[in-house]
């Protein structure tokens, strides 16, 4: 596991006695972008869940930056520098664009979310909350209601605020879902600009969106991990073609 930011052994989850991920074993490079794909069902979302605290594994081991995080809390993992995007776009609609950034900031420090009606306390994350805006496109938004943004906006928002704990790894959950073609483009750009400096992990269905972006891939099937490499190699392995025809990832 040494070098890596992030790394799994042997990670296992079961469902009631099915075995939605299955003895994995995970490297993610310092400053890499490693993507997770697979067929429907291959374990990709629980396997998000559990490098983030959010499923407790059946067994195996999660480190990050060396240090043990298996069975911690999403909150212990974040603060240790594993952030991870959310569909949380919906969650203030009233409130701006701005509004949710400087939430975030503030959750990030000491400060927690205690004083979040404060708004002598908020001003102080304004320049901050600005500059991240601005990072991901939304500077002009920054005084709109988040529930008037267009879809592919609010994602971008959603990176805002994943980015205000500037973590060291990022965890992005299939970033492009749903999007259409500019605003594909757009995020590939976005997460290529903000990857300077982190490791980010994303699941992506869009194997184009892999290809630019992915110093490397795993490949998951049925739980288990069934290949592991850069792109163009994972792409041109045998079993992984077999594995996505005839799913409906083929048509992605
Ligand atoms: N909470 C749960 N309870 C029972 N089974 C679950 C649960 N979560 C996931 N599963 C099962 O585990 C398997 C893996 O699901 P998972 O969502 O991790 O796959 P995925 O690769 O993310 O799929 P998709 O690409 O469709 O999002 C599936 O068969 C799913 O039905």
């Amino acid at each position: 596991m040494e070098g890596s930011a992030l790394a799994a052994r042997g990670l296992t989850r079961d469902f009631r006695g099915f075995r939605a991920v299955d003895g994995v074993d995970l490297d993610v490079a310092a400053g890499s972008v490693h993507a997770l794909v697979g067929p429907n069902g291959a374990g990709k979302t629980t396997l998000f869940n559990l490098l983030t605290g959010f499923l407790a594994p059946t067994a195996g081991r999660i480190e990050l930056q060396g240090h043990d995080i298996t069975g911690l809390a999403p909150e212990r993992v974040a603060r240790l520098g594993m952030a991870r995007s959310f569909q949380i776009a919906s969650l203030f609609p009233q409130q701006t664009v701005r509004a949710h950034v400087e939430l975030a900031l503030q959750g990030a420090t000491s400060l927690g979310w205690a004083f979040w009606r404060s708004d002598r306390l908020l001003r102080r994350f304004r320049e901050r909350a600005d500059e991240l805006l601005e990072r991901v496109g939304l500077a002009e938004s920054a005084g709109e209601a988040a529930g008037s943004l267009a879809y592919g906006r609010k994602r971008a928002l959603e990176l805002a605020i994943a980015l205000a704990l500037d973590p060291k790894v990022l965890l992005l959950d299939e970033p492009t879902a749903g999007m259409g073609v500019e605003d594909v483009e757009r995020t590939v750009e976005l997460i290529a600009a903000v990857r300077d400096g982190r490791t980010v992990v994303l699941v992506e269905h869009n194997m184009s969106v892999v290809g630019r972006l992915a110093d490397r891939v795993t490949v998951l099937q049925s739980g288990r991990v069934l290949a592991e490499g850069p792109y163009d190699q994972v792409r041109a392995d045998e079993r992984v073609v077999e594995a996505y025809l005839g799913s409906v990832d083929a048509a992605h």
